[in-house]
């Protein structure tokens, strides 16, 4: 990364390259009233980003206050457009926003986010990445003239986030970035990056891709949110990647297993693994026995429960995404150092989809296993439902996919019943659309 691009706050001119702040080059005074405008100045310090958050929607810092709030966030439906073309358009730079985590100059920081190893805590970071993705939806949204926003803005999907072949020291700072980069009518992709100083330099560590949905005041219904406009061959690509990505997911789920049958080739992969278990010894379908190094799918698995306390509410009584996020991976990141024998390393988390809100005061049932291996690399699914406490009735409201590295060869992972079969395909897919695999470093150090 340029050193231009972290003096991006002083600068206040030019052109918006996502991931590198600011370039000099354009002298446009509409552009440099933007950011006045905006304040984007200097980065937000991570500790006020829920603060902020919790102004923009007005939400109760104690919980008895919590009905009062949604009473009067109920006052601000009649703010909401009916049509997407009532809203001012607006550009990338405008929900451009830098968060400072200043795990090195405020050492008392680091405690929060600090492993037994000495080591950064990602499901830390998952939780600070879920808060940066609804600011910034925030930002793109934000009406001028009003204190607090009309919608209820909660994560849909993280895409991807892709881990840089890059260590990661819990004694250096950090900075978070990001932007809206693609609009539908309701939805929004928001792009963000975090880097590490490395020396004099802030250094690209990991990319992410989140998908956030706007809802009316209540949370109830979809709400309409600004046009986006790129302004550069740049944000025009960014802007034309966002479609493409809506396409891609579209067809990705098309072809989910659970409504098409495998492709031929995986089928394939599938009845040879079977053959694989047959007892060479008798001639039947039934008795199976493991090849040597591997280890049934059934065995693989960790569960746990979490009660979902008023503490980690959002501002519509629902459990923060970033939370959820946090326990899913260290629950799939157990499941891994379990299953290989050694402490995992994450490389990259792909299409969590958040189906459906988790309340506060349900029970939350995760259920992690490893779905597929090779070489060092474990798929790691973890499956999240809810029951509340008064109906027996579960139901889904989270599929989350994990991808670690472990520093020795992992056994492999078979699949004894159809159903299974499926697990390893999918994760296989998953596996699959990793954009970058990592190679192995010792100094490559992000756990739970
Ligand atoms: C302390 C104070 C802080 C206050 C800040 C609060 C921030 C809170 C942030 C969170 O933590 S939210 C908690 C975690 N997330 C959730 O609980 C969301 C649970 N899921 C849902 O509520 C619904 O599944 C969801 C609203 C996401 C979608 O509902 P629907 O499927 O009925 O949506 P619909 O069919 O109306 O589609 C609306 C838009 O979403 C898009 N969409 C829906 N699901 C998607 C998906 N999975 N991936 C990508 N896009 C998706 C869809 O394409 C469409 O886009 P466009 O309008 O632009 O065309």
């Amino acid at each position: 990364m340029r050193r231009a691009a972290l003096r991006f706050c002083s600068l206040n001119k030019g052109l918006l390259i996502p991931g590198r702040g600011l370039t000099q080059g354009s002298q446009n005074p509409e552009k440099q009233r933007v950011f006045h405008m905006h304040e984007a100045c200097s980065p937000i310090h991570v500790n006020h980003v829920r603060d902020k958050l919790r102004e923009i929607v007005g939400a109760s810092t104690n919980w008895s206050d919590h009905v009062k709030a949604m009473e009067e966030r109920k006052l601000l439906q009649s703010f909401l457009a009916e049509s997407q073309k009532e809203l001012p358009p607006r550009r990338m730079r405008d929900s451009y926003i830098e968060v400072l985590l200043p795990l090195g100059s405020q050492p008392e920081l680091r405690e929060k986010y600090l492993t037994v190893q000495n080591t950064i805590r990602f499901g830390r970071i998952l939780e600070d990445l879920d808060s940066l993705g609804v600011l910034i939806c925030y930002m793109h949204t934000r009406v001028q003239e009003a204190k607090m926003s009309p919608l209820s803005i909660v994560t849909a999907l993280v895409d991807k986030i892709d881990m840089c072949k890059t260590s990661l020291s819990p004694e250096q700072d950090i900075k978070f970035s990001g932007h809206v980069s693609w609009v539908g009518k309701t939805s929004m992709e928001v792009k963000m990056q975090m880097f590490q100083l490395h020396g004099n330099e802030f250094c690209r560590v990991l990319d992410a891709t989140f998908v956030m949905v706007a809802r009316d005041s209540e949370n109830k219904g979809p709400a309409f949110i600004n046009p986006l406009i790129p302004e550069s061959p740049e944000e025009e690509e960014l802007f034309r990647q966002g479609e493409l990505n809506k396409g891609r997911r579209v067809a990705f789920s098309a072809k989910s297993l659970l409504k098409m049958a495998p492709s031929a080739e995986e089928r394939t992969t599938i009845h040879e693994m079977f053959l694989n278990t047959l007892d060479p010894k008798t001639v039947s379908f039934r008795s199976r026995v493991l090849p040597p190094n591997a280890v049934w799918m059934e065995n693989s698995k960790l569960k746990s429960l979490e009660v979902c306390h008023p503490q980690e509410r959002n501002i519509f009584n629902r459990i923060f995404g970033g939370f959820l996020m946090r326990k899913a991976y260290e629950l799939g990141w157990a499941t891994a150092c379990n299953f290989g024998g050694s402490r995992p390393f994450i490389v990259a988390v792909d299409d969590i989809m958040f189906q459906k809100p988790v309340d506060v005061g349900s029970l939350l049932f995760l259920s992690s296993q490893v779905c597929f291996t090779q070489d060092n690399y474990i798929q790691v699914r973890v499956h999240s439902e809810v029951a509340s406490l008064e109906s027996k009735e579960h139901m889904t409201t989270n599929v989350f996919h994990f991808t670690f590295m472990s520093e020795e060869k992992v056994p492999l992972v078979f699949p004894r019943t159809y159903g299974e079969s499926m697990l390893y395909l999918d994760g296989k897919r998953h596996f699959n659309s990793m954009s970058t695999p990592v190679n192995l470093r010792k100094d490559y150090l992000v756990e739970p």
